[in-house]
């Protein structure tokens, strides 16, 4: 080999050699390159696993194949095993629990089958609450193992809206899902609780055909396609409606009130083609959708792209006819349930539709207007019961923070009694004693609420009354009584409730949960009587009633008046600061100036038993006619206070009565009854004074000067009767033989009278004297003087309480005025007891049979040895050197006294004689 040759072959050997190391390290970097790559890749597929989700990424076309060749078994399996682990608890529990939680709060024909339900009535009134939820289809989650069904079901009524979106092609199946949801709607409730109103954009008929026959009860409505505002301003009014009726105040929904729906739902389907309405419609749909649902409204949008602020729901529907909703998240995939079968739905419908009807015609009774079940309802925002009927649906009274009181009007005969009766039984009914009180004052003759008080005949009672006031008639004092009763309870209330930092009844219950506020409602029937004169009692009516209406509204009192005619009520409608808060009025037929005219003369024509029930201040918007069922016959409010008084707490007390027809017994009066022997100065009962607790006209005979009283008038029997109280009185202050009684009769007419006195006192073991004319003089004389001697210390233990009781004193003044030796007259003798016989406890109760006739017994001019006295057949003007000037305004009347106390009182009261019984 030349050596050229071997040079050539080193350089290719040399060549070689490099060629092959560079090979190899080519080599070398290709297989790093390529695991470096496969497990690039694995990382990759593993994050497009786990990003789309196994079950995604199996049904991919690209990625199936790439796990064909088995480089990313691994990462399968992982996420498999992953996956089901991931899924365990859900697949275990979830569609179950799912199942279940649909079951409970979408209870009957919110979620069953229709042939469980669908041609049969509802039943449902509300009253025991609304199903959360309503089903639409059975849901699955593809991305689970193995993926199974469980309802499905969205929030309606008074939870949210619902919004459909649907595409061209799933238009049918969107419409098939609204029409069933409604069908569940309307089948749950009783025929009547729910209304529904169509408006389709692009059609005047054809939206849910199914449901036609529901327009014939008025339960659909369907819209024109071009009068949508129509639609909006017609649910607006009533959302402004009901807030101004239904919902008192602290009520955030007709829900809310609570008791059976007081209000139909509305359920407003608008149909669109999926271009937004025109700005102001949008923009009305929108306040729509934002005061709706607390109103009852219900809003379903199909196809109208809406942007609301209130809660809704929303369910896509897909071309696959697969739905999505909120409720559920993208993951779950509704398959809606099928229609309810063509041939069912208008069949269901016409049942629901004549059903309606004969509820609509049937004459509600006094029974409907109870709860099924009595005291169920809290009174802390107001108080809300049905009074009647419109088209056999419920009409309410509410009385509450925002309709604090009411007036009534309706001539004799129109049925204000019987609207009475229908009311409080409806009331008493719903709220328990402890959330309402009742005070129930009538001015008219006759019994109207005497039955709410225990009677001869019936000794039931009324248990939330706790004032029953009946023949008031004259006794105006009584109305004014019980008007300063209230202002002395809202004081009350408002002073709690400003220890309470809080200036509402309803917040100062949550605040005070133990305390006793009920919600008064005090009634007046007749209250006009109350006015009836120019005088005092009148002023401070008007004063009274101003400031009870006024304020009482927060401190949950509510006055309810009634009239025959309000018209001519000049302190009511000359005060605009009263009447403005009488925001609830009820017209009876006929009824005048109640509601606000002559803009609103609904009850001229109203018919007979009928009522305009307004809460509005009576304007025309306002009205609701409602039907007023017969209250009054036997068997109704008669027959429901029987069941409410077996269900009263045995501890409570019975209503206090007043009956201007009936006497007062001095045996049976508390404050009688309370009285006892020891006391060091005893307390003289003179008769009733006209005020709530019925308590007695009471005098303290202390040891001052001035402490004799004296009965002013001509009639033996009133004067009599008086006396009689007084005596009867003092004689229960003393232990027999403790105290003198001297009766002197000098006039005939009173001899019955003053001889069974005498025998009474006896009875009771006292010492008594009688006497007569004959024995006056010497009475007075020794009488007096014992008193001198007394006071100029001749006399040696004090003397011993001394009660003359003198009947008809005038009759002896020609007597008295004769001198005796020493030069002093009877008439001095007479006076020197009055003026110095109280302090040596030697007191008189006598009878004068006139003003100008005492004021003889007494010295000329001075007249305050006479501290209190009683008088009846007597002018005021009269009585003017006796007491103040507002005695001025009295006018007698049967039965009545004026009484005045110069110790005690700034102004007279009205009494009532005792009837002090038979003699023991
Ligand atoms: N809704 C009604 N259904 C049937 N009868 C009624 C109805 N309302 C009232 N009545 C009857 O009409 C009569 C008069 O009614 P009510 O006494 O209530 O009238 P009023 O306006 O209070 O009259 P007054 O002021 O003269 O007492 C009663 O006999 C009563 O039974």
């Amino acid at each position: 080999m030349s050596r050229r040759e071997e040079r050539q072959r080193r350089i290719v050997d040399s060549f070689e050699e490099f060629r092959q190391a560079v090979a190899a390290a080519l080599g070398n970097a290709a297989r790093e390159h390529r695991l470096a790559a496969e497990e690039h890749a694995r990382g990759i597929f593993e994050a497009m696993l786990r990003g789309q989700g196994i079950d995604r990424a199996l049904a991919d076309p690209l990625l199936a194949r790439a796990m064909r060749d088995g480089l990313f078994d691994q990462q399968v399996a992982q996420a498999m095993l992953d996956r089901v682990e991931a899924f365990r608890q859900w697949s275990e529990h979830g569609p179950d629990q799912l199942a279940a939680l649909v079951g409970a709060v979408a209870d009957g024909p919110a979620s069953w089958p229709h042939e469980a339900w669908l041609g049969t009535p509802g039943t449902a009134d509300g009253s025991e609450g609304v199903p959360e939820l309503w089903r639409i289809g059975t849901g699955t989650v593809p991305s689970a193992p193995e993926p199974r069904g469980f309802p499905v079901a969205v929030p309606m009524l008074d939870h949210a809206h619902l919004h459909v979106a649907s595409t061209h092609t799933s238009r049918v199946a969107a419409e098939g899902m609204v029409e069933n949801l409604l069908l569940r709607v309307l089948g749950h409730f009783q025929p009547g609780l729910v209304h529904v109103h169509v408006w389709d954009v692009g059609q005047l008929t054809g939206a849910l055909p199914g449901l036609y026959p529901l327009t014939r009860a008025g339960l659909l409505t369907v819209h024109d396609p071009a009068r949508l505002h129509e639609l909006l301003d017609e649910l607006s009014d009533h959302i402004r409606r009901v807030h101004t009726g239904v919902l008192v105040e602290g009520h955030q929904s007709v829900g809310a009130a609570g008791g059976r729906r007081t209000e139909p739902w509305r359920v407003a389907v608008l149909f669109g083609n999926r271009r937004p309405l025109k700005e102001e419609h949008q923009q009305q749909l929108q306040r729509v959708a934002r005061n709706g649902l607390a109103a009852g409204i219900q809003l379903v949008v199909v196809d109208i792209p809406v942007t609301v602020n209130s809660p809704i729901e929303t369910v896509t529907v897909a071309d696959d006819l697969t739905a999505r909703c909120t409720m559920t998240g993208d993951n779950v995939v509704v398959a809606l349930d099928p229609p309810f079968p063509r041939t069912l739905v208008p069949r269901a419908c016409a049942i629901i539709a004549e059903e309606r009807e004969a509820r609509r015609t049937r004459l509600s009774t006094f029974e409907d207007l109870l709860p099924d079940r009595l005291w169920l309802e809290n009174s802390s925002a107001g108080v809300v019961a049905p009074v009647g009927f419109r088209e056999g649906e419920p009409v309410h009274v509410a009385l509450g923070d925002t309709s604090p009181h009411a007036l009534i009007g309706g001539p004799s005969g129109s049925g204000k009694t019987n609207f009475l009766y229908a009311m409080l039984g409806s009331l008493a009914a719903r709220y328990a004693p402890d959330e309402l009180e009742l005070y129930l004052l009538d001015f008219k003759e006759g019994v109207s609420f005497a039955q709410f008080a225990p009677g001869r005949k019936d000794p039931t009672w009324l248990p939330h009354a706790r004032l029953v006031g009946v023949n008031v008639n004259t006794d105006r004092e009584f109305g004014v009584a019980l008007l300063v009763f209230l202002a002395d309870e809202m004081r009350r209330r408002a002073d709690a409730a400003k220890q309470h930092e809080v200036t509402k009844l309803e917040q100062l219950r949550e605040e005070d949960p133990r305390g006793h506020w009920p919600r008064i409602v005090a009634v007046i029937d007749e209250f006009q009587y109350l006015f009836a004169e120019r005088d005092q009692v009148t002023a401070q009516a008007t004063q009274l009633l101003e400031d009870v209406a006024r304020r009482g509204r927060s401190q949950g009192i509510h006055l309810v008046l009634s009239s025959q005619d309000v018209s001519g009520i000049e302190g009511f409608w000359g005060k605009s600061a009263i009447f403005e808060q009488f925001t609830v009025r009820i017209a009876l037929p006929k009824a005048r100036r109640v509601l606000a005219e002559p803009h609103n003369d609904a009850a001229v024509e109203l018919p007979r038993w009928h009522a305009v029930v307004n809460h509005e201040s009576g304007v025309r918007p306002g009205n609701e006619v409602a039907r007023v069922p017969d209250a009054t016959r036997k068997g109704t409010i008669d027959a429901l206070q029987v069941e409410l008084h077996r269900r009263r707490p045995p501890e409570l007390a019975e209503p206090i009565l007043f009956d201007g027809s009936k006497v007062p017994a001095l045996q049976s009066l508390a404050d009688f009854r309370a009285l006892e022997p020891g006391v060091p100065a005893p307390t003289v009962l003179l008769g009733q004074v006209i005020d709530v607790a019925g308590s007695a006209a009471k005098v303290r005979f202390a040891r001052t000067p001035g402490r004799n009283v004296a009965v002013i008038g001509s009639l033996a029997g009133d004067a009599s009767a008086v006396l009689a109280g007084a005596a009867l009185s003092l004689a229960r202050q003393h232990g027999p033989t403790d105290a003198r009684f001297t009766l002197a009769c000098l006039t005939e007419d009173a001899r019955p009278h003053a001889d069974r006195l005498a025998k009474q006192l006896r009875g009771e073991g006292h010492d008594v004297t009688e006497l007569g004319m004959e024995g006056i003089r010497e009475l007075v004389d020794t009488v007096a003087g014992g008193i001198s001697a007394s006071m100029t210390g001749e006399a040696g233990a004090p003397l011993q309480p001394h009660y003359l009781v003198v009947y008809a004193v005038d009759a002896a003044h020609a007597l008295l005025e004769a001198k005796n030796a020493a030069r002093v007259s009877g008439v001095d003798s007479l006076r020197t007891v009055l003026r110095h016989g109280p302090e040596n406890r030697t007191h008189v109760l006598g009878w004068w049979r006139g003003a100008q006739r005492l004021k003889n017994s007494l010295s000329p001019g001075v007249y305050d040895d006479i501290g209190a006295w009683v008088a009846f057949d007597v002018q005021g003007k009269e009585l003017l050197a006796f007491g103040p000037d507002q005695v001025l305004s009295w006018s007698p009347r049967p039965r009545r006294g004026l009484f005045f106390d110069r110790f005690e009182h700034s102004r007279p009261q009205v009494v009532i004689p005792f009837d002090t019984g038979e003699e023991a």
